[in-house]
């Protein structure tokens, strides 16, 4: 009987219910999107850099499938038969000829070939203005900092991912990224050689790194980055993201929109209008044309070699460098290449343990899930543009050739001014940025005691001119208070009761002095407290 009533109730139930049911028997579907379709996010226009490098990523995949289906990962020499007339009977590897044909015989192939490249440089600035979000808002604090070190690897997986990608196609551009690339490993104590032989099979270039950057292009990296982004996005989820503060969010709660059907729509459209972005610019600036550059010869480079952009920082830790070198036991060691490998990784792990640095400074084992406003931190947001600052500077350095060739400059003075810029530039951008940081700060007290300036003169009955302030409604003044301040860390007397000198170690006197640094007199403004306000807006203070 009751099998009966079942069959007919399962009868009258929808299509599409009836499939959501079977779905559900077999994967639990009903559980998982209950829990997380309606889950809330907070909104700010920067939580969408993350998106961007998302969907450009997805775009990167999609176009990357299409190109494999046209190109041929080989160093076969071959002559050049194709409908680029200028080729023709050239001698070039396969892979580079395979590139020419997606170029001009596959249909639509140029689009895609120009949306994968364009789309990759998007990727990595989507990605590098995403992570400095996060570090200025101070959402890697914890319980992110795993997440921010996915990220990390992320964004250094997608640089190399990059650079196989544009090694593919064998030109003589690429195949200088390469031979630079070489002599980098090269100049590896005791390893460097062995590396190198291992990498390409022999003597550079050899006729094996094609075929073995593409496996590394299309499997390998794509395949841990993408196993890396799940796990990122997981974890978003997991820990909820972070909100700026406002009236009603606490520590505890995400006031927002919930991700279904709201983010869901809204992301719907904006993968679209990235897509589109891309497209647009990928079908009008030409991007990496192969064919004006030739095939790569190991004997040759061309000129105005630039790396993508994500590479040029490298490139111009090397260009600024002075061509050292030791000998030490019969074997040389070039120091003016070493040493621009080692900041390479050096300024990369800095940023990335950066969390760390702070959680240990601050020693504050609470979970944060407000975000900073730069401002009010102003010694890491000024890190975090001196930081910026030195890869800029790397940049320029990367290009010198460019600036001396655009702007009529001397390629001495640009390497001289990127050396000296190196250290000076980091230094001006913490002082200037700290002050801005205060400034700011110092502002933000003000209104909060005196109001906003409504720029409204008024003359009083004896002449006096005064400007009117207008209070702040509950919530702004609510927004501008919010912030916790911490208090500068103390090692206490350097004695104990008896007299006898107490044994500090170094890392806590060292901890003590950062810590004054950060947030010690005169490296933040203390935030008006309830007293001061309720002083001030009671009668005399307030205009
Ligand atoms: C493939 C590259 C990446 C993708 C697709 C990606 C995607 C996202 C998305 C969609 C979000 C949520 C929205 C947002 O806050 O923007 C997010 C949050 C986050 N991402 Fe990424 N991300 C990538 C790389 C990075 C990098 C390079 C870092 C840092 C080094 C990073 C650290 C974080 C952190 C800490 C959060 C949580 C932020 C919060 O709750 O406020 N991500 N990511
Ligand atoms: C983060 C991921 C990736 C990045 C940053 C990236 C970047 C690049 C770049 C810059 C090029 C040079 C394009 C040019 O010729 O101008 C390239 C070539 C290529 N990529 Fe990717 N790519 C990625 C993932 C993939 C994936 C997942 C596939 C395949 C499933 C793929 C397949 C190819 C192929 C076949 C080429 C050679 C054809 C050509 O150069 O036009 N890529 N990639």
């Amino acid at each position: 009987m009751s099998t009966t009533t079942t069959n007919e109730s399962r009868r009258k139930a929808p299509a599409g219910e009836r499939v959501a049911d079977w779905a559900d028997g077999r994967l639990g579907i009903y559980g998982l999107a209950k829990a997380n379709m309606r889950k809330i996010f907070p909104d700010h226009w920067s939580f969408m850099l993350g998106e961007v490098a998302l969907y450009s990523f997805i775009i990167i995949i999609l176009t990357g499938v299409y190109l494999t289906l046209f190109f041929h990962p080989s160093m076969n020499e071959v002559t050049y038969h194709g409908s680029y007339e200028p080729m023709q009977g050239i001698m070039m590897s396969e892979a580079y000829a395979s590139t020419l044909e997606i170029s001009f015989d596959v249909r639509g192939g140029l689009l895609i070939r120009q949306i994968h490249h364009w789309a990759a440089l998007l990727f990595l600035a989507g990605m590098f203005v995403h992570m400095m979000r996060v570090f200025f808002t101070g959402a890697f604090r914890k319980p992110r900092e795993i997440n921010w070190l996915f990220g990390f690897l992320l964004f250094v997986l997608g640089m190399f991912t990059g650079f196989t990608g544009y090694s593919l196609p064998d030109d003589l551009l690429s195949g200088t990224g390469v031979r630079f690339t070489q002599g980098a490993i090269l100049s590896m104590p005791v390893v460097g050689t062995y590396i190198s032989m291992f990498l390409f099979g022999g003597e550079f270039p050899g006729t094996d790194f094609v075929a073995r950057f593409y496996s590394i292009h299309i499997l390998l990296l794509p395949g841990i980055m993408l196993g890396l982004l799940v796990a990122h996005l997981i974890l978003v989820f997991f820990h909820k993201h972070t909100q700026f503060a406002g009236p009603g969010r606490t520590n505890k709660n995400v006031v927002g929109m919930p991700l279904l059907p709201i983010y869901m729509a809204k992301a719907g459209g904006f993968f679209f209008l990235v897509f589109g972005m891309i497209a647009a610019i990928s079908a009008i600036a030409q991007i990496n044309p192969i064919w004006a550059i030739g095939p790569y010869r190991a004997d040759q480079v061309s000129t105005g070699a630039q790396p993508d952009w994500y590479m040029g920082f490298a490139e111009g830790l090397i260009r600024f460098m002075p061509g050292w070198e030791v000998n030490l036991w019969g074997h040389t060691l070039v120091l003016g290449v070493f040493i621009p490998l080692v900041l390479f990784g050096l300024l990369l792990v800095i940023f990335a343990l950066y969390p760390f640095f702070e959680a240990w400074l601050t020693g504050d084992k609470r979970e944060h899930h407000i975000a900073d406003r730069p401002r009010n931190a102003p010694t890491r947001t000024a890190f975090g543009v001196a930081w910026v600052t030195m890869y800029l500077i790397m940049l320029v350095g990367g290009g010198n050739d460019l600036w001396a060739t655009h702007f009529h400059l001397s390629i001495n003075a640009i390497t001289w001014f990127v050396r000296i810029f190196f250290i000076v530039g980091p230094l001006l951008a913490f002082i200037i940025t700290k002050r801005i940081c205060m400034g700011l700060q110092r502002r933000d007290r003000d209104k909060v005691l005196h109001g906003r300036e409504t720029g409204i003169i008024k003359r009083l009955p004896h002449g006096e001119f005064v400007e009117i302030h207008e209070p702040l409604s509950q919530a702004k003044l609510h927004s501008l208070t919010a912030h916790d301040q911490y208090e500068p860390i103390e090692i206490g007397p350097t004695v104990d009761e008896n007299g006898v000198e107490r044994k500090i170690p170094l890392s806590q006197k060292l901890r003590a002095k950062l810590s004054k640094g950060y947030f010690g007199e005169g490296n933040q403004i203390p935030k008006p407290t309830a007293e001061e306000y309720r002083e001030i807006t009671s009668g005399h203070g307030h205009h």
